[in-house]
């Protein structure tokens, strides 16, 4: 495939030492010779005079890199300009190439044409989409793994298997016209069945890929007055929350973003749980109990001087996190419903490195810190779903036609998620995401 040819500043557009700028097409060699009166050895870096191409006035000395296709990140001619990052010169690097014939990429181009060009299946390009927006080290290995490929690996395997079973369930066909006994259709249906048993399990993973790519919620509940936000704050090292000595002072959820061990994590502080003839605050109490029944982590909080209250009670159950605060004034109780508290105070900042530490096993468990590569995107679930399903409808298909049709859809199910088969839709999806230059 051959397209124009687009640049983009590959770098943050602010002022810095450096931008980059990156071109990419088959225009690109030649603009390289206009630009700079040669082209340097591929792959090399070399320092080189830019000049105007129409009025020869010079515009920067600049760090020149040639890639000639199909060693280059879109598999196309490729080249980059390491320019001197002040606004001007890439104002008169950019009206250069504009006026050589290159055009200014949209988002995600570079790495759409690296796809086109076989470079790389859709997964892969949406892990270099998460590695780009990768916040915790626990996101960043995930991305990494999955713009190498490892789900590519993973699916492209499963593509193959399920063509090779459309191969024989149709030449299973061709024989029974044949009037020719064959095992063929015994053997593709076990075939069927053993993968959609693979695909489902690789389903069944709690979406821990998607938690981890789109960060975790984590929701403190308690009484008034438990010191939740003064836990929040205390956590999040800043005052985010106002602390009072009087109950009711929390109404509107307040958010902080955590990085508990690797992943990203939406920490809400709520209301205190009370019944109450004030509006506002039973809004507030009303917002607290739908956070915590969304939330991915549950923190209970008591007050370790007062007796547990009912309405905090009721929300313990096997995953929540139980929390005994201000243990400077008492120490915590060895069991609240069955469940051993953290003892803190926030006061004095005691017990919270261990609470950190629980939290942050808590969140590992809900998010994906497996060494597996796991499915990151609703969309992969729900290609992977319909392809699972397909394969089921394969063993109870009353006639083998009707069995070679099932393997197809199940077929263009997974081609979906590779991006092989019948991408048009889905690309835009996949790359407008990206942000240009990239
Ligand atoms: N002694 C002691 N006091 C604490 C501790 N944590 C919080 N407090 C105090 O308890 C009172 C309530 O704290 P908050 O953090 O506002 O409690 P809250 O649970 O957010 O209260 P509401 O928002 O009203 O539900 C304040 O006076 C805090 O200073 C602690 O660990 N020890
Ligand atoms: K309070
Ligand atoms: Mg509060």
């Amino acid at each position: 495939m051959t397209f124009d040819t687009i640049f983009a500043l590959a770098s943050g557009a602010g002022r810095a030492a450096v931008s980059l700028l990156r071109l990419s097409g088959q225009g690109s060699g030649a603009i390289l010779v206009k630009l700079t009166g040669g082209l340097p050895a591929p792959r090399m870096a070399r320092l080189r005079r830019l000049r105007h191409p129409t009025t020869g006035e010079v515009l920067d000395e600049a760090l020149v890199l040639w890639f000639p296709g199909p060693h280059s990140y879109t598999g196309e001619d490729a080249a980059e300009l390491h320019l001197h990052g002040g606004r001007a010169v890439r104002e008169g690097v950019t009206e250069a190439l504009l006026a050589c014939g290159a055009r200014p990429a949209e988002a995600g181009e570079f790495t759409r044409r690296a796809f086109l060009n076989g470079r790389m299946d859709l997964t892969a390009a949406e892990g270099i989409a998460d590695l780009i927006e990768a916040e915790t080290a626990a996101q960043r290995r995930q991305a990494l793994r999955q713009a190498n490929g490892a789900l590519a690996a993973r699916y492209a395997a499963w593509c193959e298997r399920l063509t090779r079973l459309l191969a024989h369930q149709e030449a299973a066909i061709e024989f029974a016209e044949d009037g020719l006994p064959n095992s063929l259709e015994a053997e593709v249906r076990a075939g069927a069945a053993a993968l959609a048993a693979e695909i489902r399990a690789h389903l069944d993973d709690n979406g821990r890929g998607e938690r981890l790519r789109e960060g975790l919620w984590a929701a403190i509940v308690g009484a008034p007055n438990a010191g939740k936000s003064s836990l929040l704050n205390a956590l999040a090292g800043r005052e985010a929350a106002i602390v009072s000595a009087r109950a009711g002072t929390t109404r509107d959820v307040v958010e902080v973003r955590l990085d508990l061990g690797g992943v990203p994590v939406w920490l809400a502080d709520t209301a205190g749980l009370r019944e109450t003839a004030d509006e506002v605050e039973a809004e507030g109490v009303r917002r607290a109990k739908r956070r915590a029944e969304e939330a991915d982590l549950v923190i209970a909080v008591f007050a370790a001087d007062q007796p547990p209250d009912a309405a905090t009670l009721a929300l313990v159950e096997p995953g929540v996190v139980v929390v005994a605060n201000k243990t400077d004034l008492m120490p915590a109780p060895r069991q609240i419903r069955g469940v051993a508290p953290v003892a803190v105070s926030a006061r004095d900042g005691s017990g919270l490195e261990q609470l950190q530490g629980v939290l942050a096993e808590a969140a590992g468990m809900r998010a994906g810190l497996s060494e597996e590569a796991g499915l990151t995107r609703p969309r992969h679930r729900a290609a992977l779903g319909e392809a699972a399903a397909w394969l089921g409808e394969v063993e109870q298909a009353p006639l083998p036609e009707l069995a070679a049709e099932a393997l197809r859809a199940s077929l263009r199910a997974l081609g979906r998620l590779t991006g092989r088969v019948g991408v048009e839709a889905v690309l835009d999806v996949v790359f407008g995401d990206f942000c240009i230059g990239k």
